[in-house]
């Protein structure tokens, strides 16, 4: 770590505690999985910097048949940052698989997510990205029509996809005129077929579809896609897709990749920023939490691949190990 970022880390810890009335005054530790690969933890950027990446946790690809599960953590002084360094992840990813297989599936969270990747619908990104090789689906779903302002599918369109040439039939939304539980069993099916054709793979892990890259947001209660704390569907482990018909945050019906899918992915770009989710981003990355009652963001884990936090100072707050 740089000076320089090394004082922006001391910083966000020198919060006094009647700024932030959240803080914990227990000393709090990073999961060993976090610390043994970061020597220096947590790594800050401001807008003059690179993003500190942490090289060390840049594990090289496992060997054949190995598996390998890399986290990060990565903490932006600006949405702006945050925003530049998540296209550039994404674009890099993007030229990687198109190259290694001609393909690149690409999954949609809905909520801040979406804004977070205006950038990639901007010059250089525009023009460099191969959108053709671009199949796009969402990880969850609001059971609305897509013109519905409650749509994921419609705001991702709005935002980000209306603006990059994918061709349409590679954007995979649900079929809005189904029930929850028909339009659940219908893109299970439709992804099934995409497997067939080999545009998307399976892990050979789980034998669950393996997308490229998850793009998720988290709710301030850490719910994840449309699996809630508490809910049922947080343990189906049998179905790709699900649905639920009480969602605590409306609207109520949804449909949702389920945990065996997203932990399936061979990388994952969590986007949480903003001081209302502060203390689900403690329970997830303090050590010495309690296990017995997850939060679903805690049971992200993926089996064989990169999950990566793109995180602000607000979010991170909590945490006495900046
Ligand atoms: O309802 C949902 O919420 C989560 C989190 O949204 P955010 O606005 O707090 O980032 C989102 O990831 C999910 O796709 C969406 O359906």
């Amino acid at each position: 770590m740089t000076t320089s970022a090394a004082a922006s880390a001391t910083a966000a810890l020198s919060t006094p505690s009647s700024v932030n009335p959240h803080r914990s005054s227990s000393a709090l530790r990073l999961p060993a999985s976090l610390r043994r690969s970061h020597p220096n933890r947590f790594l800050s950027s401001s807008p003059s910097r690179s993003p500190l990446v942490p090289v060390s946790a840049m594990a090289s690809p496992a060997a054949a048949g190995e598996t390998s599960s890399r986290k990060k953590l990565i903490i932006f002084d600006a949405e702006d940052d945050l925003a530049a360094s998540l296209a550039k992840y994404t674009s890099e990813l993007s030229a990687k698989f198109a190259a290694e297989r001609g393909a690149f599936t690409v999954v949609l969270s809905g909520g801040s997510l979406v804004k977070a990747l205006r950038k990639l619908a901007e010059p250089p990104y525009l023009e460099a990205v191969d959108w053709s090789k671009w199949h796009v689906f969402w990880v969850d779903e609001r059971v609305v029509p897509k013109d519905h302002a409650d749509s994921n599918y419609r705001l991702a369109s709005d935002q980000f996809l209306s603006k990059v040439p994918i061709p349409a039939d590679q954007v995979h939304a649900i079929n809005d005129e189904l029930s929850s539980e028909g339009a659940a069993g219908d893109y299970e099916t439709r992804l099934k077929q995409l497997v067939k054709n080999g545009v998307i793979e399976l892990s050979p892990v789980s034998g669950f579809p393996k997308f490229d890259l998850m793009l998720m947001g988290m709710g301030p209660d850490g719910h994840v896609a449309s699996l809630f704390p508490g809910h049922p569907v947080v343990n189906e482990y049998q179905k790709w897709v699900t649905f639920v018909k009480d969602s605590p945050k409306p609207p109520p019906e949804r449909i949702t990749f389920t945990f065996p899918v997203i932990n399936s992915s061979a990388h994952i770009a969590l986007v949480v920023t903003g001081a209302g989710k502060a203390g689900a981003v403690h329970k997830a990355l303090s050590e010495g939490q309690s296990t017995s009652d997850l939060l679903p963001v805690e049971m992200v884990s993926l089996q064989n691949g990169e999950l990566v936090w793109f995180t602000d100072k607000p979010a991170v707050s909590m945490l006495s190990s900046i």
